[in-house]
């Protein structure tokens, strides 16, 4: 018998999220059946889809949804031996017994010397998201200006560098200096605290004054409607995140997109990561070649200890993070 902790969604967050949301509750685990194996959690993932997600898929006295990347410690299925690592999709939980459906193995042959941490960010969904907005959607081209908001985060930071590597100038915004200063390092061209500059337009317009190609829009609400003003004619904009939005109580409006969008002639696309699933394995390769050739750089936020999901995930949605937001458990 395991003893698994776990964290419950308590209570529907209204607004921003409160510990008292949320309930750690202990159980004890039934041993692995024939074709089950049982998990324990090396790295649980701090994304902002738990906010928005919480509310439709999921119910009051839910596991909080979430992924992990966990070690097999018993096993009765030959597809995941005692020792594998994995990426499962099993929510804050320490402990889990899986029958497999919801298990990734971790990419074979990951490098000695890289984190498994990685495989929930730069090496994991984040990094895929940044390669399918980049590639997929937007579908960058060299000498092209690229916008990244949210550009010092886990998904952010690696569209960014992405578009340096295709040879294009980018400019990010991110909500602290120190955040303006590591994307400098990370070497894009241009950065700025869009919680300090005087004006967001003239920000905008002082980093590109030709305007730009391509939006990677992570933010949406008001940011979203002074960058549109900022495109060029047929610019494009891939619409990757709302976090801005995550925590209304009630719907923002206004101003409304549709006659920018008509004057400019702009191409507006919404996406998820998951719908390239079956290029997933090729494009986690990829990432993990730039790592190793050391064109893409890596941040990671991590915190310690599971008893503290809930401070980093509220952490996360503050703004606290640069890089990856992780639980070290
Ligand atoms: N479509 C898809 O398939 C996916 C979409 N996403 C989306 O991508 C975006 C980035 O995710 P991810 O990289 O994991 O998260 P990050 O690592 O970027 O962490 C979230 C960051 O959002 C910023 N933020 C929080 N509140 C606000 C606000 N009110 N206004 C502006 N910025 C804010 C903070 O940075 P700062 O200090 O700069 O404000 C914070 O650090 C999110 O919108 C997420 O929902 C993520 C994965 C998949
Ligand atoms: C899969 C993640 C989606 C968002 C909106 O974060």
């Amino acid at each position: 018998m395991v003893r698994a902790q776990t964290w419950i969604l308590a209570k529907h967050f209204n607004g921003f999220p409160k510990e008292s949301d949320f309930q750690l509750k202990e159980e004890e685990l039934p041993e692995p059946k024939a074709g089950e194996v049982l998990l324990e959690a090396l790295f649980l993932s701090v994304d902002p889809y738990m906010r928005p997600f919480s509310r439709v898929r999921m119910k009051e006295g839910d596991v909080m949804i979430g992924t992990q990347v966990a070690k097999v410690v018993q096993s009765r299925n030959a597809a995941f031996p005692v020792g594998a690592h994995v990426v499962s999709r099993g929510g804050w939980r320490t402990h889990t017994v899986s029958d497999g459906s919801d298990l990734v193995p971790v990419m074979p042959d990951w490098p000695r010397d890289v984190s498994l941490s990685l495989a929930l960010g730069t090496v994991g969904m984040p990094g895929l998201t940044a390669l399918y907005g980049i590639e997929e959607v937007l579908e960058l081209k060299s000498g092209e200006t690229l916008l990244v908001n949210a550009a010092a985060g886990a998904v952010g930071s690696v569209a960014g560098q992405m578009a340096k590597m295709k040879g294009c100038r980018v400019v990010g915004s991110a909500g602290s200096d120190a955040k303006v200063a590591f994307l400098k390092e990370l070497g894009f061209d241009e950065a700025f605290n869009y919680k300090t500059v005087a004006s967001l337009e003239e920000a905008l317009k002082k980093a590109a004054p030709d305007g730009y190609d391509c939006f990677f829009e992570n933010v949406g609400g008001p940011f979203s409607s002074v960058a549109m003003s900022q495109m060029k004619d047929f610019g494009r904009i891939a619409v990757c995140g709302s976090i801005s939005t995550y925590n209304d109580t009630e719907v923002q409006t206004g101003p409304y997109p549709q006659m920018t969008m008509i004057v400019k002639q702009l191409k507006m696309e919404g996406f998820m990561q998951s719908r390239w699933e079956p290029k997933h394995p090729e494009s986690l390769r990829r990432l993990m070649g730039w790592l190793k050739e050391g064109k893409l750089q890596s941040r990671e936020h991590i915190t310690k200890g599971f008893e503290n999901m809930p401070a980093a995930f509220m952490g996360m949605l503050r703004g606290e993070n640069t890089g990856k937001a992780i639980v070290e458990v």
